[in-house]
C-alpha cells in the first residue's frame, strides 16, 4: 500500500511533477518508526538541465511583471499554506519526525509568513533619485536572475519558503534542492505556489545529494546560491560559488552561548534554555547549547531544569500530546549518542538523559551536562541534538570572552533583570541573531543569520531583499559632455 507521504513524483519542474526513476533512489524514512514511507529519485543530469533551462527561460517575463502582480501571487500562496496547515504539518512530521504539536505552529505557518511578508514588500522595491545639481542619478533595483536554494533537513517547509519568497518577490527564478533526508515538503511548496498562479518554471524542486547541489552551484546560468547547512558544506559551496563570483547567502551551524546572570528570572531562563536546546529535539541551528549560568544560582538552575525536563512527552510525533520527537535519522542519532559518550568520558556531570530511549525510532533523551568546561568537545562542536552543556561563570567580562571563544557566531542570548547589562553584553557578543530575556524567536520581520563561520548574509526582513537583488545606478547628464580633446 502506498503511504500518504509518497509524492506524485520526485521533482517539480516547469509547473508540473516530473519523474525520472533512473536517478539514485532516496528512501524517506519516518524517524519515529524507522519505516520507509516514500521513495524519491535523485536528479539525473537531464533533470538538472531541465530545471535550470526552465528557470532561466521563465525569469525574464517574471521580472517584467509589476511588484504588485508578483506580490499578489505570493500572498495567495501564503493563504493556501495557512488553509492547508494541518495536512502540511502532518507531512512535515513524516518528513522530519518533529512532533505535530510543533509543526502545526512553526513550519507551514512560518513559511506562509515569509510569503506574505515578501509578497507585501514586492510592490515597494524601488530605486532612488539622487540630485547632482543639474544632473542626477537614479538607481534601479534589479533581480539577480536564477537563484539556487539548498536546504537542510530540520525545517524543510520553512527553508523552502524563506529562500523562495524573497527570491520571487525580487523577480528571480529559483531551483531548490531540499535535503536528501527530508525531500517531501518543498514539493508541496512548489505545488502551492503554482496553484496560487506562479507562472511555470519560476520555482522548481529537484532532489538529490550533495552532487546535485554541487552541479547547481557551479552551473554558469546560476547567479546566486543560498545554502542552509553545516559549516563544512558551507565552506565548499562558498568556494565553488566564488569561482564565478556568484552571490551567496550562507545559513550555517552554531554553538551559541546563552548567559544567565544571577539576577535573572530563573524560570524564564530555564524556559529559554529548554526552547533553545530541546525544541525540535535540539535540531535547530541557532540553539543556545552553551548555557553559562552564574555560579551563585547554578545548582538551583540545574535542579529546576531537571524537574522541568522530566515533563518531556516522548511518543508518536503524530499524536498532538507528544512534545519531544526523535532525531531525524539513525545517522544523526548515532552522531548525537557519540557526543554524549564523549561528554561522559570528558568528565562532565550528567544531570538527566544521556541515552537512547528504549522505544521504536531514533529517540535520544533530552540530556543536560553540568560542570562543562570550555575545552570539552561537547562545548566546542555543534552537536545538533538534544544535548545542553551548562558551564558556570563568575563575572561579566569573563563570560563575554568565553562566549566569544568559538569559530561560530550564529546566535546569543542573555537573561538578566538589569536591562543595561543585557544590552551591554549583547553588544559585546559576536553573533548575528540575539535575544534578551528570550531565546530562538525568529519572526519574518527580523533579520536572521550569523557572523564568523556561521554564515554570510541574512534571511528574512528587508535585509533579505539586498541579498536577492542588485542595484544599477544611472548617471543622467542634462548638459553637454566636456572632454579633454
Ligand atoms: N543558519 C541556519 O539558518 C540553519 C538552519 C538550519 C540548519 N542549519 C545547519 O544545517 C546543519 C544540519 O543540516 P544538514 O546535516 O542537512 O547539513 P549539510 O551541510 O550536511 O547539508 C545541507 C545541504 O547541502 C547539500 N550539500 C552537501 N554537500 C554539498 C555540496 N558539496 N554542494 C552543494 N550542496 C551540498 C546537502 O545535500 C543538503 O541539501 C547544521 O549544521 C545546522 O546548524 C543552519
Ligand atoms: C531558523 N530557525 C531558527 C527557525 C531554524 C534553524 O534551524
Amino acid at each position: 500500500m502506498t503511504h500518504l507521504a509518497q509524492p506524485t513524483a520526485s521533482h517539480f519542474i516547469n509547473g508540473e511533477y516530473v519523474e525520472d526513476t533512473t536517478g539514485t533512489p532516496i528512501p524517506v524514512i519516518y524517524a519515529a518508526t524507522g519505516e520507509t514511507i516514500a521513495t524519491v529519485y535523485a536528479a539525473t543530469p537531464a533533470i538538472v538541465e531541465k530545471a535550470l533551462e526552465t528557470a532561466k527561460a521563465a525569469q525574464t517575463a517574471w521580472a517584467k511583471m509589476t511588484g504588485t502582480e508578483r506580490g499578489r501571487i505570493l500572498r495567495r500562496a501564503a493563504d493556501i499554506l495557512r488553509e492547508r496547515n494541518h495536512d502540511l504539518s502532518v507531512l512535515e512530521t513524516y518528513d522530519t519526525g518533529k512532533p505535530l504539536q510543533e509543526t502545526l505552529v512553526a513550519d507551514a505557518t512560518s513559511g506562509a509568513d515569509a510569503l506574505e511578508y515578501f509578497g507585501g514588500l514586492a510592490a515597494s522595491l524601488t530605486g532612488e533619485h539622487i540630485p547632482l545639481g543639474e544632473d542626477w542619478v537614479y538607481t534601479v533595483r534589479e533581480p539577480l536572475g536564477v537563484c539556487v536554494g539548498i536546504g537542510a533537513w530540520n525545517y524543510p517547509t520553512q527553508i523552502a519558503c524563506w529562500k523562495g519568497a524573497p527570491a520571487l518577490a525580487c523577480g528571480n527564478a529559483m531551483v531548490f534542492k531540499p535535503s536528501e533526508t527530508t525531500p517531501l515538503c518543498a514539493l508541496k511548496v512548489a505545488e502551492i505556489l503554482h496553484e496560487a498562479g506562479l507562472p511555470a518554471g519560476l520555482y522548481n524542486v529537484i532532489q538529490g545529494m550533495g552532487e546535485v547541489g554541487g552541479a547547481l552551484v557551479t552551473d554558469p546560468r546560476v547567479d546566486k546560491v543560498s545554502l542552509t547547512g553545516s559549516v563544512p558544506t558551507g565552506k565548499k559551496v562558498y568556494a565553488a560559488a566564488a569561482s564565478e563570483m556568484k552571490h551567496v547567502t550562507m545559513e550555517l551551524g552554531g554553538k551559541s552561548p546563552m548567559i544567565v546572570f544571577e539576577d535573572a528570572d530563573i524560570e524564564n531562563a530555564i524556559g529559554g534554555a529548554i526552547n533553545g536546546n530541546f525544541y525540535s529535539s535540539g535540531q535547530v541551528c541557532s540553539n543556545g547549547t552553551r548555557v553559562f549560568v552564574h555560579k551563585d544560582i547554578k545548582e538551583e538552575f540545574l535542579a529546576r531544569l531537571a524537574e522541568r525536563v522530566s515533563g518531556a512527552i516522548l511518543g508518536d510525533p503524530q499524536d498532538e500530546a507528544t512534545n519531544f520527537g526523535p532525531m531525524v535519522s539513525e545517522r544523526q542519532m548515532d552522531i548525537v549518542l557519540g557526543y554524549i559518550e564523549q561528554g561522559k568520558e570528558e568528565g562532565a556531570r550528567l544531570i538527566c538523559g544521556g541515552n537512547r530511549v528504549d522505544m521504536p525510532g531514533y529517540f535520544v533523551a533530552p540530556t543536560v551536562f553540568a560542570d562543562v568546561t570550555d575545552d570539552m568537545v561537547i562545548a566546542r562542536e555543534e552537536i545538533f541534538g538534544p544535548v545542553m552543556a551548562v558551564l558556570d561563570f563568575e563575572d561579566e567580562a569573563e563570560v563575554i570572552a568565553r562566549a566569544n571563544d568559538t569559530e561560530f557566531g550564529l546566535s546569543a542570548g542573555v537573561f538578566t533583570r538589569d536591562l543595561s547589562r543585557g544590552h551591554r553584553v549583547i553588544g559585546a557578543l559576536e553573533a548575528g541573531s540575539c535575544f534578551i530575556n528570550s531565546y530562538n524567536d525568529a519572526p519574518v520581520e527580523a533579520p536572521f543569520g550569523g557572523v564568523k563561520a556561521s554564515g554570510v548574509g541574512r534571511e528574512n526582513s528587508k535585509e533579505a531583499i539586498n541579498h536577492y537583488s542588485q542595484v544599477k545606478s544611472v548617471y543622467v547628464r542634462m548638459g553637454d559632455v566636456e572632454a579633454a580633446f
